[in-house]
C-alpha cells in the first residue's frame, strides 16, 4: 500500500539578498563591509501544509510561479527536509524531475544504466532482464559504449528518462515542464508516462496543463504562497483557479 501523509509542513530557505561574499572580497572591503549589508532572507516556500493521498490517488497540483509546487514536489521526494512538520511517504518512489543530475560524467552510457539501476532498487539479476530494456528505449546505439561527459544535452535526457522510468512505481511524482529531448523521443517519453501514471499506484503531479490535470487527476491543490488554498474535484477546482486567474472569481 503507498501513502502519503504531510502533517503541518513547512519548509524555509534562507538566502541573501545579495551575492554571498567571497573570503577575497571580504578582506579586501573588510573594514566598510558588515553583515547588515547584506541580510539573510527567509523565503516560506511552504507553509504549513497538511496532506493526506491514498492509494489509488492522482493528485494534481496547480498555481502560479512561485507558489511552491517544485518545492512541494520535492519535499514528498526527500530531497528537502521539512523545516517543521512531519512527513511520511510508503512506497517505492520514481521522481521524475532533475532527472539528469547526478550522472557519472566519465563513465558510460551502460555503466550509468547500472549505477542509477542499483540506485533505484535494482538487483544484480533483476537488472540483467532491464538492461537491454533501458538501452533500446534509449536509442542512443554505439553511443553506450562512451563516456556520458561527451553526450548532448538531448542525449542525457534519453539516458536520465530511460532508466527513470524502468522502475515499478508505488508513488510517481511528476514534474510536467520535463523537457525529454527532440520530437521523436518526446512522444514515446509522453507515451511511457501515461504508462506510468496509469499503473502508479499514487501520483503528485505538477502541472500548468490545465487539461492533462482535468484528464489525469482524481484531486487537485490549488497553492498559493506556500499554502494550499483550494483542494477537491479537479473540474470545481480548475475552474475556480482559472475564474481566479482571469479576474472573473465572485
Ligand atoms: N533552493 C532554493 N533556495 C532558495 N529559495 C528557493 C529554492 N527553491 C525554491 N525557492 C523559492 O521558494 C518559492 C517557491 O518556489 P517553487 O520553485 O517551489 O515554486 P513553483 O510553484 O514550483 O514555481 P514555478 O511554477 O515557477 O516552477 C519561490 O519563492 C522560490 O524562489
Amino acid at each position: 500500500m503507498a501513502k502519503i501523509e504531510l502533517n503541518d509542513v513547512s519548509v524555509t530557505f534562507n538566502t541573501y539578498q545579495q551575492k554571498r561574499v567571497g573570503l577575497k572580497e571580504y578582506l579586501v572591503n573588510r573594514q566598510f563591509w558588515k553583515p547588515s549589508a547584506n541580510p539573510v532572507l527567509r523565503v516560506h516556500a511552504l507553509n504549513g501544509i497538511n496532506l493526506s493521498v491514498r492509494d489509488g490517488e492522482r493528485i494534481g497540483v496547480i498555481g502560479h510561479n512561485g507558489a511552491g509546487k517544485s518545492t512541494l514536489l520535492k519535499t514528498l521526494a526527500g530531497v528537502y527536509p521539512p523545516t517543521r512538520g512531519t512527513r511520511t511517504v510508503e512506497g517505492r518512489i520514481c521522481s521524475l524531475f532533475d532527472i539528469t543530475l547526478g550522472f557519472e560524467l566519465e563513465a558510460t552510457g551502460w555503466d550509468n544504466i547500472q549505477y542509477r539501476s542499483y540506485l533505484q532498487g535494482e538487483t544484480p539479476t533483476s537488472i540483467r532482464t532491464k538492461l537491454d530494456q533501458i538501452a533500446a528505449f534509449t536509442e542512443l546505439g554505439d553511443f553506450l559504449n562512451i563516456a556520458v561527459r561527451n553526450y548532448s544535452s538531448g542525449m542525457m535526457m534519453r539516458l536520465a528518462f530511460s532508466i527513470a522510468t524502468a522502475v515499478d512505481p508505488e508513488v510517481l511524482l511528476i514534474d510536467e515542464v520535463l523537457a525529454v529531448g527532440d520530437m521523436a523521443f518526446l512522444n514515446k517519453a509522453r507515451a511511457r508516462m501515461r504508462e506510468l501514471m496509469k499503473t502508479s499506484r499514487l501520483m503528485v503531479m505538477v502541472a500548468h496543463d490545465l487539461e492533462t490535470i482535468r484528464e489525469m487527476c482524481t484531486r487537485v491543490i490549488w497553492m498559493t504562497r506556500g499554502k494550499i488554498v483550494m483542494e477537491g474535484k479537479p473540474d470545481e477546482v480548475v475552474s475556480a483557479y482559472t475564474a481566479a486567474v482571469s479576474g472573473t472569481a465572485a
